[in-house]
């Protein structure tokens, strides 16, 4: 690629050559926004631990989606919040409510922008009233089998209601071919994808986003049923499993302190896309990082999102959309 003489210019050439790299790289297509939407239809709420983001109610969705579109926005995944008191209860009744954020947001986003690859992203914890991301035993544990059920429910209410793709992030064994099996069944296959978070691991850089979406577990935490980080075998089986299984994409999560999962995924996973999800805690800390001087935000911006594509993403899902969107036209 570059040529091996030195000259004068040598290191200029290499910078210039490493640059154009760089930014074929980037493009708008590969960018996923994550969005959260509530049941409180005129709202528009900052999240005080995630720079920049809102909550938005269903009326906000055109009017704030409609100018990240004209710069190119692709590609959004949603979140529920319900906000409504009563609306959790023990099983997650309210994730498939067809008068609920998810569904009427992709039946809104759908009708809007034709264009936008809607994902929806699934899960119990934003629904119940214990927090976890299942449905839950007498002893607090996961009910694989029951967790696995009411999951798939929702991925098919989703998928009816519009969404191109479903992608649950619960992390409940069997998911993947339970969803699968559905959408064969259905005969929505071939044109809902299914992303799997096949490695997904527990940790603590999900707190801006369990504020935003009120997911915090009311007992415990999520390291029974996530990943551990140090757990790169398991990534790598569950990586496996989830192709075998049906998933169209595999998401890593999250995304710049597990490079080599990424870089695992995209060996195991030859024929799949990958995803990386940075989330909220990375973003947030790029956040604090610049706001302490240490770093100018968009400079790092770039770098983090440098490091997930050379490790093989393909896709990111990132709380930096707009921003690229901007940074990426100018
Ligand atoms: N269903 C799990 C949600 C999970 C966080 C958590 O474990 O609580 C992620 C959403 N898929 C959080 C994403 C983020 O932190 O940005
Ligand atoms: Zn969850």
């Amino acid at each position: 690629v570059a040529s091996r003489e030195t000259t004068d210019e040598g290191g200029f050439f290499f910078t210039q050559i490493g640059h154009i790299v760089t930014l074929t790289r980037y493009k708008q297509s590969m960018l996923i926004y994550p969005l959260f939407i509530t049941d409180n239809p005129d709202e528009v709420t900052p999240i005080p631990s995630l720079p920049n983001q809102n909550r938005l109610g269903l009326n906000k969705l055109v009017p704030f989606l409609t100018p990240l579109v004209q710069k190119g926005l692709r590609s959004v995944i949603l979140f529920g919040v319900p906000l409504a008191p009563d609306a959790k209860d023990a099983l997650g009744t309210a994730a498939d409510d067809p008068e609920g954020p998810v569904i009427k947001g992709i039946q809104v986003i759908r009708r809007n922008f034709p264009q936008l690859f809607v994902v929806a992203d699934v899960c119990l914890c934003e629904y119940t009233s214990h927090g976890h991301c299942g449905i839950l035993r007498d002893d607090g544990s996961l009910n694989n089998a029951m967790s696995v059920e009411r999951i798939s429910d929702v991925a098919m209410a989703y998928a009816h209601a519009g969404a191109h793709c479903v992608a649950p992030s619960d992390m409940n064994d069997g998911r993947i071919r339970a969803i699968k099996l559905k959408l064969i069944e259905s005969g929505l296959s071939h044109q809902v994808n299914l992303m799997s978070y096949a490695a997904k691991f527990s940790g603590c850089l999900y707190g801006p986003f369990r504020d935003a979406a009120g997911s915090c577990p009311s007992f415990g935490d999520r390291k029974c049923y996530q990943l551990p980080p140090g757990g790169r075998g398991l990534a790598r089986r569950a990586i496996e499993r989830d192709i075998h299984e049906g998933a169209d994409i595999i998401l890593v999560k999250p995304a710049s302190s597990f490079l080599d999962i990424i870089s695992d995924a995209k060996e195991i996973a030859k024929d799949l896309p990958i995803a990386a999800y940075q989330v909220s805690g990375e973003y947030a800390m790029i956040h604090a990082g610049a706001k302490a001087g240490v770093f100018d935000l968009k400079t790092m911006a770039f770098e983090s999102t440098e490091g997930i594509l050379r490790a093989g993403a393909g896709i990111v899902i990132t709380y930096f959309t707009p921003d690229f969107l901007d940074w990426l036209s100018a």
